[in-house]
Parts: C-alpha cells; structure tokens; sequence
C-alpha cells in the first residue's frame, strides 16, 4: 500500500508577518519561562491566529513582558495564575476561563477550547489549526512526558509543534515524512524517538547516521545525538515516533 507523505517546514512559521504563508496556527503559551529573543517571540506571537495561555502561562507572559502581548484566552483550572495576573488581562479584555475538571491538564484543556472554536466556525478537517505550543519542555518530567503523549492522542486530528528555546519536536505518524529544516536555527543535533511504541523500522536520509529498515526499540538502540546534514530530512517509519531537533536562536 501506498505510504501517506507529510512535509513539516517549522520556519515558515519565523517569516515576518507581511511574508507568513504558512498554515493558519495557534500559539498555546505552557507555564514555563519564555526564553527567546524577543524578535522571535515577537513573529511568533504576530503570526498566530489565536494566542492561549494555560494557567499559569499567562503569568510567564506577564513576568517576561509586563503586559505588551495580550492573549485572547487564559484556560486551565487556574491553580497556578497569580490573581493580579488574572485582574490585569480581564481588564484588557482576555476572555479567562476556568475549567475545574481534573483529568486532563491545562494544555490539553487550550487544545478542546480550540476544538470547541472549530465547531462553532465549521472548520472543516482538513483546515484545522496547527497548534504551536511553547514552553513545552522543562523542570517537570511528568509535564514534558504528559505534552508528549498529547501528541500521540491528536496525531489524527491535527498538527502539534512543542517547543521550548532550545528543542523543537513533533510526532511522524506511520508514513514518509519531508523535514525541511533551516539549519542557521535547527540542529546540529536530533534525534527519532520510538516513545509509545513496541519498536519502529526506519529509514532515513540527511542524517549524518542514517538507517535503512532499521528496529529501533528503547532498550535496544534509538537514534539519539544524531547531526543534520541536508536541508531536508526524509524518514519513513512504520509506526509513529517522535522527532526532536535542537534550536539555536543567535
Ligand atoms: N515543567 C514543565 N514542563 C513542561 N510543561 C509544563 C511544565 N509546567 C507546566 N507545563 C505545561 O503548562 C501547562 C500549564 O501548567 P500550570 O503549571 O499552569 O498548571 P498545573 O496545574 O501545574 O498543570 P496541570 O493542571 O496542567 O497539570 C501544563 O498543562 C503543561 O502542559
Ligand atoms: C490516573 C490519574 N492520575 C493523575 C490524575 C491527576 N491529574 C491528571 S491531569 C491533572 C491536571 C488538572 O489540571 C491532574 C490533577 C488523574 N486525574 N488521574
């Protein structure tokens, strides 16, 4: 059977505003320090559709720009936003809303609210909003594992980037996928992770160590600190897996 291609081009997301010709997303602001240079949080904020903070995110937001970026939503169980943080963006005019349920986290709670948004608009599914979700690795093991999984639930409804200022990472579903990279700011280093999964056959290309039909099964080999070497990656696995890069913002 004929393999599905995806092409993933996260750069495009870094083209000024005027030039942005990417995939309409949403930018879900996590609770963890926001550590761009501010020029690229600036396009990345500016090229969103919607900006959503989880909880405490909004206080991230606040710290780091005291209140020059306004979200259209803050959402979660609010136990971690600071009360002044909450006054501050009601007043101008972020919609807050609280969600008390305690078996997803504050994340996935801004990807339903983005859901809801898309049912109400008629989105059509081959439109749905990429999501770009920043501050998505950090202190929190179980935070970092938890955003991941996420990915694995979502892979049939739309696409997910996680980000923090230092990686990039999304999941490959089953298929042959085309990474156009722009290495000024991706890599060198990258790696395919088999989370979730028994073992995964890959194949790659512009990979310093590329594999061809090769198991890779955690606890036997995974293909960690490997190097960029093209412009565009190709892999094609047979289950989905995860794909990290480093990012390097000068
Ligand atoms: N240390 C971390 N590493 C990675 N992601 C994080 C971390 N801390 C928070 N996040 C992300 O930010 C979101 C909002 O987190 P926040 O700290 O405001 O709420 P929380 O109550 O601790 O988390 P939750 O209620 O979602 O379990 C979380 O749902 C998670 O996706
Ligand atoms: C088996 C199981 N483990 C943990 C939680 C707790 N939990 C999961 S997500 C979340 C965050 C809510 O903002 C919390 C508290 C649960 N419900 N079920």
């Amino acid at each position: 059977m004929e393999l599905v291609t995806f092409n993933w081009n996260f750069t495009e997301f870094l083209s000024k505003k005027d030039h942005f010709k990417g995939s309409p997303y949403i930018l879900i602001i996590l609770n963890q320090p926001i550590q761009y240079p501010n020029n690229i949080f600036h396009t990345l904020w500016e090229n969103a559709y919607l900006r959503i903070c989880a909880d405490g995110g909004a206080n991230q937001l606040y710290d780091k720009f005291e209140g020059k970026y306004i979200p259209n939503y803050i959402r979660g169980d609010l136990d971690s936003l600071r009360d002044d943080v909450h006054q501050f963006f009601f007043l101008k005019g972020t919609e807050v809303q609280h969600v008390s349920e305690q078996d997803s986290t504050d994340f996935m709670k801004c990807i339903d609210l983005i859901s809801i948004k898309e049912e109400k608009e008629e989105v059509e599914n081959s439109s749905k909003y990429n999501v770009l979700a920043i501050g998505a690795f950090g202190g929190r093991f179980d935070q970092t594992m938890s955003n991941i999984h996420y990915l694995y639930k979502l892979k049939d409804e739309r696409k997910i980037y996680l980000l923090s200022d230092k990686n990039m990472t999304f999941l490959l579903d089953k298929g042959k996928h085309n990474i156009f990279c722009d290495r000024e700011i991706e890599g060198p280093a990258c790696g395919i992770l088999p989370i979730g999964v028994q073992r995964a056959i890959l194949t790659t290309t512009g990979l310093k160590w590329n594999m061809t039909n090769v198991t890779t099964s955690f606890g036997v080999m995974i293909s960690t600190s490997n190097i960029l070497i093209n412009d565009v990656i190709t892999i094609e696995t047979d289950v989905p897996v995860i794909w990290t890069v480093e990012l390097q913002f000068k």
